[in-house]
């Protein structure tokens, strides 16, 4: 069968939320005193905003064919990430047919295995991915899901990450994960504090509803231990990428003495099969979190998958939105997913990409239904009102 083949790959950059979510307004529950590695300098305590971490904006990927078909993605990484794409992975994409996907995969991160394996690379290779992905969806009118096997239920729960766990009980999500907003330096005093908010939580949701907490890699091994073992008293759920994502040996060492029933998740910060593959052999976590426009895209997701569920462990993607639910939604070993709050209180349900993407689903009651990804590829569109920049242009 002839398949269209690909003319153009084209790289913009864009700014204010979206992909890069931490490129939020002032007042906003995401930038809001949470640990973070920079934590230790208590200049960057308040923000992350002052330490950077919305340098890099969201980069956009979009893709045409030869009929004039077009598909894109977006995911973080910005001007530098677009460099990457126009300048070296364009030769890889441009004249192959839009189903060639798995080779020029492998031909990307091969190409840049000498400056790559990780981090920025990682994200460009996966926003060029997930915008095959999108690009083989509308060339063949089906839904991402439909092109890697197809749903196996029909609605998928969802926790939410947020400030406010007892609304997100409310509005009908399985669970609400807090940021830590504390670091080791804190010490006891620090603990005691979130505790207090935890307790307060625990109250508001009663026993049944997950609480998690989400350190965003900013704790030792023993400052995790002693949240723990705090944090056992109101039933949290699981601690969440407390240490660096290279730490491999400190979450194989934290996972076995954490307290019962308390499960230690990470990932998100992760890339390929050969670090989850770290991961899951060094046992250093009860599930897996990666993110698919940061892990490799939606064609490494599926390696990484197909490893953890051979190692009897989830995959609970990290945000991601539209480029997760498609994947959640086909695998029995991602029985949820999460839900980023992007409203700046926490207090409503807004697209998790707001304001990038159009016709963006959002869980109803906490639940997204296979119906709201019934459209050709992910199913979404950019919003034109976007001011994007093509600062490498060829
Ligand atoms: C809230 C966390 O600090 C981070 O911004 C998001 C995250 O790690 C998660 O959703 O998980
Ligand atoms: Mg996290």
């Amino acid at each position: 069968m002839h398949a269209p083949i690909i003319k153009h790959i084209r790289a913009f950059t864009v700014f204010g939320g979206g992909a890069d979510y931490h490129d939020q307004g002032a007042d906003h529950w995401i930038d809001d005193h949470i640990a973070t590695p920079m934590s230790r300098y208590p200049a960057y305590r308040q923000s992350r905003q002052s330490f950077g971490i919305n340098v890099l904006g969201t980069l956009v990927v979009e893709l045409e064919t030869d009929t004039g078909v077009k598909g894109f993605a977006v995911t973080t990484g910005g001007e530098p990430a677009a460099y990457i794409v126009e300048k070296h992975l364009a030769r890889f994409v441009e004249g192959r047919r839009v189903d060639e996907i798995e080779l020029i995969w492998d031909q990307m991160f091969n190409a840049t295995l000498y400056y790559g394996r990780r981090g920025l690379v990682i994200n460009a290779i996966s926003g060029v991915d997930l915008a095959l992905w999108d690009l083989l969806g509308q060339v063949r009118q089906l839904p991402v899901h439909a092109l890697i096997g197809g749903a196996v239920r029909d609605e998928q729960p969802f926790y939410a990450t947020g400030a406010r766990p007892d609304l997100a009980k409310q509005m009908g999500f399985i669970g609400g994960k807090l940021a830590f907003r504390h670091n080791p330096l804190q010490g006891t005093p620090g603990i005691r504090t979130e505790m207090e908010r935890l307790g307060q939580m625990r109250d508001a949701v009663g026993p049944d509803f997950w609480l998690m907490f989400d350190c965003w890699m900013s704790m030792t091994v023993d400052y995790a231990h002693q949240v723990a073992v705090a944090a056992a008293e109101y039933d949290l759920k699981w601690i969440e990428e407390c240490l660096p994502p290279d730490d491999y040996w400190g979450y194989a060492a934290l996972r076995k003495k954490l307290p019962p029933k308390m499960l230690l998740t990470t990932g998100e910060h992760e890339a390929t099969r050969w670090g989850f593959r770290m991961l899951l052999e060094m046992g250093c976590c009860d599930f897996i979190q990666p993110d698919v426009g940061w892990c490799g895209g939606l064609t490494e997701l599926l390696k990484i998958s197909a490893l953890a569920d051979a190692h009897n462990t989830m995959v609970i993607p990290h945000g991601s939105s539209v480029y997760s639910y498609h994947f959640v939604m086909t695998r029995q070993n991602s029985p949820f997913a999460e839900f980023l709050m992007m409203a700046p209180k926490a207090d409503n349900v807004v697209p998790m990409f707001s304001p990038m993407l159009l016709d963006e689903p959002v869980p109803q009651n906490g639940l997204l239904h296979i119906s709201a990804l019934d459209k050709p590829g992910f199913g979404v569109r950019l919003s034109p009102d976007l001011q994007l920049h093509r600062p490498y242009e060829r």
